[in-house]
């Protein structure tokens, strides 16, 4: 089975995980770090209970949109699936909040891709998906975990919101173009289906990656598991 690590970053509120702001205003048992640990996975509950928008990640791993998720704590989801006949261990990276922070050391050590997602009415989230994928270049001339550039993906999200826009397409095309890797713009919140598309394109090159460095290399010299394990120390959640 392939393991793929992803890392889901971007602006507070760009709408990486569906993860809001309105955490304060959530009853104790639908969020909460100790509650959600306690659970080790999504609650489905909170999809009847919020009807607002959600974003990507929540998106993707439960289908729906959850517009406000509770959460004060980073985590890694964990999900398997079928990718074209092959088993896919899938783990998902998703910071807290990445406001301010652009080190990323940890995050470019153990992803195997990345997901800089943006909001299209914001500009200020297209400026800091800017700095992360300059940061993203720019290991690649360091000693980081090397990775093909098509395991990049910009993401500029909340499409819906196109009469607020205040960051063109052709300018996301362009970010993308000039560092190499794939764009799209969609709405977490109205296009599943786009949601899907985009996860399934960033895994495909991730293995497509594997493929070609399993065929330069011999095997067991694959394992950054354990490094995650210390590095972050997160909790880890089944979907
Ligand atoms: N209209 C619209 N709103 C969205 C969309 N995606 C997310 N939102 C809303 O944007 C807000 C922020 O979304 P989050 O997923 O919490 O953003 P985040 O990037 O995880 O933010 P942090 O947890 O602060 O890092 C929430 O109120 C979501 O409901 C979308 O596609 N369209």
């Amino acid at each position: 089975m392939a393991e793929v690590k992803l890392a889901v970053l971007g602006g507070g509120g760009a709408g990486k995980s569906g993860k809001g702001r309105a955490a304060a205003k959530l009853p104790l048992a639908l969020g909460g770090a100790a509650e959600r640990r306690r659970r080790g996975r999504l609650v489905p509950a909170l999809t009847a209970a919020f009807a607002s928008p959600a974003a990507l990640t929540v998106r993707f791993l439960t289908r729906r949109f959850i517009g406000e998720y509770a959460s004060n704590a980073e985590c890694i989801y964990t999900k398997h699936l079928c990718l074209d006949g092959r088993q896919i261990h899938l783990e998902i990276y998703d910071p807290c909040s990445q406001r301010g922070k652009l080190s990323l050391t940890d995050e470019l050590h153990w992803a195997d891709g990345f997901i800089i997602v943006y909001d299209i009415s914001d500009r200020a989230s297209f400026a800091f998906a800017k700095a992360l994928l300059y940061r993203i270049r720019e290991s690649h001339l360091g000693a980081c975990k090397k990775m093909v550039e098509s395991a990049v993906f910009l993401v500029g999200n909340k499409q819906d919101l196109c009469h607020m826009r205040e960051v063109g397409w052709d300018e996301g095309q362009k970010l993308a173009m000039d560092n190499k890797c794939q764009f799209c713009e969609l709405s977490a919140a109205e296009h599943y289906q786009e949601v899907v598309a985009m996860f399934m394109k960033v895994l495909r090159n991730v293995t497509s990656s594997f493929k070609v460095k399993e065929k330069r290399r011999p095997s067991g010299s694959k394992s950054m598991a354990k490094l995650i394990n210390n590095m972050f120390g997160k909790r880890r959640k089944s979907v």
